[in-house]
């Protein structure tokens, strides 16, 4: 079956989603999005071809993309999941499989706001889906059976690895894998700001600290890596590498990293408070 997909909200994450789905054979008539502007619904129709309804167009925008549609994938911030939900619940296809990439949005609100038996799946994806290498969590709401989680295990094996968790676990899989493709970029920042001020030209620096954070990516995807044993690989015994990394040791880089990805997870937990209020 090819499935008929409508995007609610395509901004950053859920442009990301298109771009591996459709870069994975699925046909762009297929697919239906919405946004709030004119502008950026012709700039998502002129790149990849499928249909985009803006808002400020049409205030009926979500309600009639979400006709015909077996998944709709719901990327807009957490604070305007609840008011889109509401929106189109009457106009959702009986049995249509609501899947929401919204960080801190429990499914308990999300099925409060549908009827009664639609099925939910709260998904935490990260960018690198465009590229087919993303890695996705799903967690199935009261109503999602298996055939739910099939749809969406399918659909999303094109943006890349589909992982299923607990929905008391999104909080730490955001905190590591949703947020974590920035952390790899503040890396890669600080490696070119790093060569600049040991005398390189910055933009060598830039373009060292780039390709060098992408070819690791690349060591890291290949079958049965190994964080550890790949460093350990570059890093010679009394050599440069390990000065380095002892100096990273002493400045305990590990802990600050935790306290950081413990700071994202309790973020989440703060706007689930608020939005549930
Ligand atoms: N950016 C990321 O790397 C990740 C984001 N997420 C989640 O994805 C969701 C979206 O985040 P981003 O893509 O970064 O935000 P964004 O601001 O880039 O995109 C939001 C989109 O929603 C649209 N929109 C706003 N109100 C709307 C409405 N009433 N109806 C239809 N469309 C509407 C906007 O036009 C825009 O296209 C958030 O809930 C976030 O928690 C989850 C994982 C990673
Ligand atoms: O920063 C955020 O809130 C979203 C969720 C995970 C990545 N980006």
């Amino acid at each position: 079956m090819n499935p008929r997909l409508t995007f609610l909200g395509c901004g950053s994450m859920n442009e990301a989603i298109l771009g591996g789905i459709l870069a994975g054979g699925l046909a762009a008539g297929q697919v239906t999005a919405t946004v709030r502007s004119a502008g950026r619904a012709e700039e998502l129709r002129t790149t990849h071809g499928i249909t985009v309804l803006a808002g400020s167009e049409d205030p009926d925008a979500n309600r009639k993309a979400v006709a015909g549609a077996d998944l709709v994938i719901v990327g807009v911030k957490p604070v305007q999941v609840a008011d889109v939900l509401r929106e189109v619940a009457a106009d959702l296809p009986r049995g249509a499989v609501v899947l929401s990439v919204a960080a801190a949005v429990p499914l308990a609100l999300m099925e409060s706001l549908l009827p009664q038996d639609q099925p939910v799946i709260r998904a935490m994806p990260n960018t690198p889906s465009r590229l087919g290498r993303g890695v996705t969590s799903i967690s199935a709401g009261r109503s999602a059976g298996p055939e739910a989680m099939d749809l969406a295990r399918r659909v999303l094996s094109a943006t890349g690895t589909v992982v299923e968790v607990p929905e008391e676990q999104v909080d730490a899989v955001s905190a590591v894998s949703g947020s974590g493709p920035a952390y790899a970029f503040y890396l890669a920042e600080a490696m070119a700001r790093a060569g600049a001020e040991l005398g390189l030209d910055p933009d060598l620096s830039a373009l060292l600290a780039r390709e060098t954070v992408a070819g690791a990516g690349y060591m890291l995807a290949e079958p049965d890596a190994d964080a550890s044993s790949l460093r350990r690989g570059v890093t010679s015994p009394n050599g440069t590498t390990e000065a380095a990394i002892r100096t990273f040791d002493e400045l305990n880089l590990p802990g600050i990293i935790e306290t950081g990805a413990r700071a994202a997870a309790a973020r989440a937990q703060e706007i689930t408070n608020q939005l549930t209020a």
